[in-house]
């Protein structure tokens, strides 16, 4: 049986699952790329504490699937490199999640920054 990771390491492990992502999914950077433009939108705009809190979880929802998606992929990979249909069921299949998260966040995106965007430029 292999040895459980020591607690504080699991963060080493976690983080360097992170930084893969980072470094190989061109995805992975769009949607960093877009997390840290609507952060900066949200101080900009003010929003209120209740749209930085679904902002917060609208991001972590997509970085994350994308993180999941990234795992399944190489899940796939490691059992096989042919073309299999079970692959790519698999493989669609992550890769939709991440498309519904990254859809639905640039909806609520739209419905949050509406309102402060119109007040800020004194629109309507
Ligand atoms: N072993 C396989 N068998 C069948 N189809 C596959 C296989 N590997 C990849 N595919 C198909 O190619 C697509 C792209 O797979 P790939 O592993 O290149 O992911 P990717 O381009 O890195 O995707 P993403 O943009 O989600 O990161 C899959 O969604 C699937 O339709």
């Amino acid at each position: 049986m292999k040895p459980r990771p020591r607690w504080k390491f699991t963060f080493r492990y976690a983080a360097a699952g992170i930084w893969y992502a980072l470094r190989t999914q061109r995805n992975m950077k769009v949607h960093l790329a877009m997390a840290i433009l609507v952060t900066a939108g949200a101080i900009v705009f003010h929003l209120p504490p209740m749209s930085w809190v679904l902002l917060l979880l609208t991001i972590s929802s997509v970085i994350g699937l994308e993180l999941v998606n990234t795992a399944l992929e190489t899940v796939v990979d490691l059992v096989t490199e042919e073309w299999h249909p079970l692959a790519k069921i698999a493989k669609d299949t992550a890769a939709g999640a991440v498309l519904i998260a990254a859809f639905f966040s640039v909806v609520i995106g739209i419905v949050l920054f509406y309102s402060p965007v119109c007040a800020y430029f004194g629109w309507g």
